[in-house]
């Protein structure tokens, strides 16, 4: 099986003028799903809209196959809860594929659509105003809407943020599946170091635009990178099955700089 990778080399990037991201580099291959961590303000939103072209990089490559990464090549979902469009949980799904779609709706389109709600487990609101569903809810419908497009890239900002424990597991799951049956590659911002270190196979931990630490989540989730990024004095448990568990202690076991 080929193995694409996602570069990025030295990307730098500037909102109004200022630096946010600092030479970041990192090799994403498909397949994988590749958590972006790290304190409020890090810039794990603004690495991700850089690589989704939504924002100019200033400096730094980023490629994809060795080429330059294409609007057809991801889908990126970015954070937005509280949307209060006038269409229906169907529309919005189907606006997913607005690249291919015709003046008529195809079976196609209308099977991919259920198949992506009912995937995340929202098939039954079909019909409902998008602006009626709680937050939660609209978040599941925004991840079906970037799912039907089957992209080999999904870039998603905190998707299970507005989730409940059950959800945040069974979207973590989906996606887990995808990059593995669609040899996809998934980077995803996570605030839970747990739900990172359980589902993510590589793992890239910006403190003030840079990267600290990158690698497998065991060897970047050490109880001396999470008290320096995080200020925060934490244990490393372990679940029966050796999963990492991050038990936050206190805060302040070393000031961040
Ligand atoms: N539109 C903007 N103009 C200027 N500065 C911005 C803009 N958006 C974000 N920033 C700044 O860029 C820095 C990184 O923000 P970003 O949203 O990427 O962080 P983050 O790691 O995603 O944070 P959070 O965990 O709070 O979502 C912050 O200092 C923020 O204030």
């Amino acid at each position: 099986m080929t193995v694409n990778i996602l570069s990025l080399d030295q990307l730098c990037v500037a909102r109004a003028g200022t630096r946010i991201i600092t030479d970041v580099s990192a090799d994403m291959p498909c397949g994988a799903i590749v958590g972006i961590c790290g304190p409020n303000g890090a810039g794990k939103s603004t690495l991700l809209a850089a690589i989704a072209n939504v924002i100019p990089c200033c400096d730094g490559t980023i490629q994809w196959q060795d080429r330059r990464l294409t609007p057809s090549d991801f889908s990126f979902m970015p954070q937005t809860l509280g949307i209060r469009a006038k269409l229906s949980v169907l529309e919005i799904v189907l606006l997913g594929r607005l690249d291919r779609l015709r003046w008529t709706l195809t079976t196609d389109d209308i099977d991919a659509a259920g198949e992506a709600l009912e995937l995340v487990g929202m098939k039954d609101l079909g019909a409902r105003p998008i602006g009626t569903l709680s937050g939660g809810q609209q978040q599941l419908v925004l991840l079906a809407q970037r799912l039907i497009r089957r992209p080999p890239i999904l870039l998603l900002d905190e998707p299970t943020s507005a989730l409940d424990l059950r959800r945040q597991l069974v979207v973590l799951d989906i996606l887990k599946a995808y990059a593995k049956t669609k040899n996809a590659l998934i980077v995803i911002a996570l605030h839970d170091l747990t739900l990172a270190a359980r589902y993510c196979d590589q793992l890239l931990l910006l403190q003030e635009g840079k990267l600290a630490c990158s690698g497998k989540p065991a060897s970047v989730l050490t109880r001396e990178t999470i008290g320096t990024v995080y200020g925060v004095d934490a244990e490393i448990l372990a679940t029966s099955n050796g999963t990492p568990v991050i038990a936050p202690l206190a805060p302040a076991y070393r000031t961040p700089r």
